[in-house]
This record gives structure tokens, C-alpha cells and sequence, in this order.
């Protein structure tokens, strides 16, 4: 992982907090050998290695699986049931932080209520003997996205699609959660191998995830001032220390998206400060123009660009929207609308943070640019204070926060909001007066998404053949109305299969067999993704994960239960 994809976690603001001169930044984990740290920033002592410990009479730490910025993760074994795990402990230097314990907490927290098959599963949680805490994993065996982008990409659409589809349902379930990710990025998207399916995704550490409920406990997070994030995936208003909803997923999911399509990220700089100073004024380069030999199509440029406006009211307003406009490619769907974004910059602050490459500049509704100006000089000033390498949003949000009234269901700050204060977080169906573009979908949309797995790649119609629906396969197929649904299901070779789906539920999956025949199909589709060749395995079975063991054995040592809050 290069530095730039670090998550940066830098804390100030009362004696909770992280204190200034001891930011915590995220390093790429290895098994074998420490991660390569940037010079310029400050180095936290290693954790020692706990291999062998015995936590909780249960679980026998067996070996490190990698550190990242709070803690290390332990493969680790259930020695009564023999069960494989993976144990994250958090770094002794930060355990007698309450406001560090109750964000690495909340990271089990997070993930255990959103309860989703794409999303990893936490399923205890207790203390270490050195008195530090830890929660338990499922055990995950794969690798992460970057490194397959690393190997693999850019990938075809087709596998683009179906990882990109599972990241959207894993943060929508989120964000109906009043979850918000902030940290979406290649390096936590597990990529696993489940019943057959090569390319399961499990999304990771919901570390500086907001619980956004009244008493998520985000309030007391933000108000000790810790800011966070990784700049290559980072939203400009995030950037820019503005209120963050969940449409800064949406930004996020659309850089992956770019990454998985061409190979590259759209924005990279000497530091963190030209990548953020890209991501707020510059236009991402064309998809197809970064990777002309993907062939990547018009509608599915038009997708990621949509996902990276500037504007976050211009973006997709939630990941449904996404999830079905990838589901329209290649269908006869109107194609969705890009913006042009204004990408005008400030004449203002020292040359050195200049990005290199010209900026592409067109005219749009934006945030006028004299305030940019003046969160870019604050932006410069911190990235001045840590040594130019790395940009501290902190600072930033208050800058801003002075000009946004807050939103009416935000209770006033118990805290005096001084500069240090990142602004409060908002829940994910309230948006902060989004300039233009449609409003919140509803909360429960009439329309369903179902998988249609089938023994060969078939395109999915309506019952008269007329509407192509989509593909089956892990892309799923969007399905309006109650049903029941008549799908004629045609693939190359085969016969066309007419069935019947009653009642589905989202995310429900229908197998079906398609007969080989000997004569040509009839239609030929011209717009059909290229072959990609995990599309030739055997179609993939989802199984539902495992429920939780009951946690909270951890509450003899006086921790707080991290579920609690979850109410189970
Ligand atoms: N459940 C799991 N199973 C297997 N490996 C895991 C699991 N959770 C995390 N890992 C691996 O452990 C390493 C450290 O993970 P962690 O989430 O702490 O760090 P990170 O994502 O690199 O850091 P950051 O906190 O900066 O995002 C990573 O290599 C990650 O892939």
C-alpha cells in the first residue's frame, strides 16, 4: 500500500484525544516485516507480539497477520471448538485512551449492527492481560483488493461490477444502519473465495465509521477533534473538513470503481496535500482515456464520474442508485447524468502544494470558490505543521462548521466548538442542503434486487423478451414491484428459459438450469461486457454467514460492552 492510500488518523483537542505531536496513521500490514513508514511523519513503537497468548481462557493467539493504525490482527484459534479467528488488539500505547478504546470498540460495534454478509463479522470482544481490548473476526482468508487491482487490474466490467456490487450492498446496509464507512478504500475490501464464488467481498474496519444515532456515541468521537481518512479515496467535502453523510461512501465506492476499471487511482501527488487539493479542485482524468485498452464503455464512465462529482448532490445520493445504475449497463436504461463540476482552484497559498498536471476547469454550480480559498490556507497551515507530507483535516471542519448552520436534529455541541473541532456528522438520510440533484430515495424503494444464479452467463429479460433486466450472476437484477415477476433468462447456446419469481425479497437468490441446444440464439446483444474469466465458473452460491457467538465475555474486566448500544 503506498502511503498515500495510509489512512491518516491525526487527533487534538482535549486530554481524551490523541495528543497533537502523536498522530496515528494507518501502514500497509504485513505478515512478514513492518510496513514501510513515511520519514516525514511520526513513528509509533511497534506493538509487542503477543503470538502464543491465551486470551480470555479461549483464544490462542497463533501469529500476526498484519498492523494497521490502531492495532495488530492475530489469526487466532477458539482452543474448546477449535475454531480459526482473527483477533484485533488495540495498540497498548493507545489503551489507556478511553476516547481510543471507545473508537476501536465502536469499530466492533459498527460492524456487528449492520449484520451483513459483505461486511466482516465480529463476534467478541474482552480485554488483553496487558490491560489493552480487542474484539474477535471471522477469519478471513484472501487478500485485499489493492492487491488484486495490483495483479489483476484493470479487470473487465463484468468482475468490476460484481465486487463493486457487493461493496454498495455491504454500505448501504450500513448507511441504513446510520452507519457512515469514511474510510472506503481497495485495502478494506476483503476479497475471499465462498462457495465457489472467487471474488466475495467482506468490507473491513468500520474504525472511523460514525454511528450516527443519538447516542452512537459519535458526538463524543468527534468532539475530541480526531480527524481521519485516506486521501486517494477522500470526498472533497470530506477534503475540505465539511459535514460528512454518507454520500462520502458514494464518492469513495466511485475511486474504487475507477481503480478497478483502468488500474489507477484518478488522483496522485508527492503527498497527501496535492492528492486532497486534486480531489477538491481538479476533474478526475477520463476512465477511458487512463485505460484505452480496458474498452471501458460510455455508460460505465459515466457511472464513476457521476459517483466522483464534486458536488455531493450531484453524485448518487445513496448507493441504491449506484448498485442500479450498474445494474442498467448494457440494458436500454437512460444513461445517467454528469455534470460537468466546477474545478476552479485558489490563487491563493504557497506554490509547493500545487499539483503538477494542469487542472481541467468547467463551468458548474459549486461552493464558491473565496471559501475554498480560505479552507485551502487552513488546509496548508496544518500540512505545515506536520512537515508537508501529511494534510490534518482538523482544523478544517471548523472553518467550515462556522458557516453551515447545523442540522436541525443535531443537539448543540456539549463542547465549547473551538477551531480544533471537526464538524458533527450527519445521519445518512439528511443531507445538508445539497445544492441540486434529487432528494434521499425513499426509505423503502419499490424495487427489489435478486440474484439469478444460472449453470451459463445469461442475459435476463422481461417475460416478453423485450426489456433486458440485467445479467445473472452476482450483479444481481433490480425488480420493480411486488411480483411475482416473469424473467425469460437466454443465453448463448442455450434454451431460453421463461420462469417465475413470487414475492422476492432483496437480495434473494434463484438458481435455475438452462437447457444447451444445438442452433444459434437468436438475439445477439452488441453492448454484452467483455468475457471475464471468473464469469466461466460455476455461477457463485452466497451462503449466509454464520450468527454471532454471544458476545460480551469481555465485562469482567470492566469493559464496556460494545454491543450494547446495538441492544444484543
Ligand atoms: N478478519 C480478518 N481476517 C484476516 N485478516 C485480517 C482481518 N482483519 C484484518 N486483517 C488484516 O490485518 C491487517 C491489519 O488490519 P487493520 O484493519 O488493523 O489495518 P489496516 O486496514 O491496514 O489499517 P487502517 O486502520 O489504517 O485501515 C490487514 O492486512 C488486514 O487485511
Amino acid at each position: 500500500m503506498s502511503n498515500q492510500a495510509a489512512t491518516l488518523i491525526y487527533g487534538k483537542g482535549n486530554s481524551e484525544a490523541v495528543s497533537e505531536d502523536s498522530p496515528v496513521v494507518s501502514s500497509p500490514a504485513t505478515a512478514q516485516a513492518d510496513p514501510p513508514v513515511d520519514p516525514l511523519l511520526p513513528v509509533i513503537p511497534p506493538a509487542p507480539d503477543l503470538t502464543g497468548t491465551l486470551l480470555l481462557d479461549r483464544y490462542c493467539l497463533l501469529r500476526k497477520l498484519g498492523v494497521g493504525g490502531m492495532g495488530t490482527v492475530y489469526e487466532a484459534e477458539h482452543v474448546t471448538i477449535k475454531k480459526r479467528c482473527a483477533i484485533k488488539i488495540l495498540n497498548p500505547e493507545f489503551a489507556h485512551r478511553s476516547e481510543l478504546v471507545e473508537r476501536f470498540l465502536q469499530e466492533a460495534r459498527a460492524a456487528s449492527m449492520i449484520g451483513h454478509e459483505n461486511v466482516v463479522e465480529i463476534t467478541d470482544f474482552g480485554a488483553t492481560p496487558t490491560g489493552s481490548v480487542f474484539f474477535v473476526m471471522e477469519m478471513l482468508v484472501g487478500e485485499d483488493l489493492s492487491e488484486t487491482i495490483k495483479r489483476s487490474a484493470p479487470l473487465p466490467w463484468s468482475r468490476a461490477a460484481g465486487i463493486t456490487m457487493q461493496i454498495c450492498r455491504a454500505l448501504q446496509a450500513a448507511h441504513d444502519k446510520g452507519i457512515i464507512h469514511r474510510d472506503m478504500k481497495p485495502e478494506n475490501c476483503f476479497r475471499i473465495e465462498r462457495s465457489g464464488n472467487p471474488d466475495f467481498i467482506k468490507v473491513l474496519d468500520f474504525g472511523i465509521a460514525k454511528l450516527t444515532g443519538e447516542d452512537g456515541g459519535s458526538g463524543r468521537l468527534t468532539s475530541t477533534g480526531m480527524i481521519f481518512g485516506t486521501p486517494t479515496y477522500m470526498s472533497p467535502e470530506q477534503a475540505q473538513g465539511e459535514r460528512v453523510d454518507h454520500r462520502a461512501d458514494v464518492y469513495a465506492v466511485g475511486v474504487i470503481l475507477y481503480e478497478l476499471v483502468t488500474g489507477k487511482v484518478p488522483f496522485t501527488a508527492d503527498n497527501f496535500m496535492g492528492i486532497l487539493t486534486k480531489h477538491m479542485f481538479e476533474d478526475p482524468p477520463a476512465p477511458s482515456e487512463v485505460a484505452p485498452e480496458a474498452g471501458i464503455l460510455p455508460e460505465v464512465e459515466a457511472l464513476i464520474l457521476k459517483a466522483m462529482q464534486k458536488d455531493r448532490g450531484l453524485r448518487f445520493q445513496s448507493l441504491r442508485e449506484l448498485m442500479d445504475g450498474i445494474q442498467a449497463v448494457g440494458t436500454d436504461a437512460a444513461p445517467v447524468v454528469v455534470v460537468p463540476n466546477r474545478v476552479s482552484r485558489p490563487n491563493t497559498g504557497p506554490t509547493q502544494f500545487r499539483p503538477r498536471t494542469a487542472p481541467i476547469t468547467l463551468p458548474t454550480v459549486e461552493t464558491p470558490a473565496s471559501r475554498r480559498g480560505g479552507v485551502f490556507g487552513v488546509a496548508l497551515a496544518v500540512a505545515a505543521m506536520l512537515g508537508g507530507s501529511a494534510v490534518a483535516l482538523y482544523g478544517l471542519g471548523a472553518a467550515e462548521a462556522t458557516e453551515q448552520p447545523a442540522p436541525k436534529d443535531t443537539p448543540p455541541p456539549t463542547q465549547q466548538v473551538v477551531v480544533a473541532a471537526p464538524p458533527p456528522v450527519e445521519t445518512p438520510t439528511k443531507v445538508d442542503a445539497p445544492p441540486v440533484g434529487p432528494p434521499d430515495p425513499p426509505a423503502a424503494p419499490a424495487r427489489v434486487r435478486v440474484i439469478v444464479a444460472t449453470n451459463t452467463p445469461a442475459e435476463v429479460f422481461d417475460a416478453a423478451g423485450t426489456h433486458r433486466l440485467g445479467m445473472s450472476g452476482d450483479v444481481g437484477v433490480a425488480l420493480a414491484g411486488a411480483g411475482p415477476h416473469k424473467l425469460l433468462l437466454r443465453a448463448a447456446q442455450h434454451e431460453d428459459l421463461l420462469v417465475e419469481v413470487k414475492e422476492p425479497s432483496e437480495g434473494q437468490r434463484f438458481e435455475y438450469t438452462l437447457k444447451p441446444k444445438a442452433k444459434k440464439p437468436s438475439v445477439v446483444k452488441t453492448n454484452k461486457p467483455p468475457k471475464d474469466p471468473a464469469d466461466s465458473k460455476k455461477p457463485p452460491v452466497e451462503t449466509p454467514t454464520p450468527p454471532p457467538e454471544n458476545p460480551g465475555s469481555g465485562t469482567k474486566f470492566g469493559l464496556k460492552d460494545p454491543f450494547k448500544k446495538m441492544g444484543g
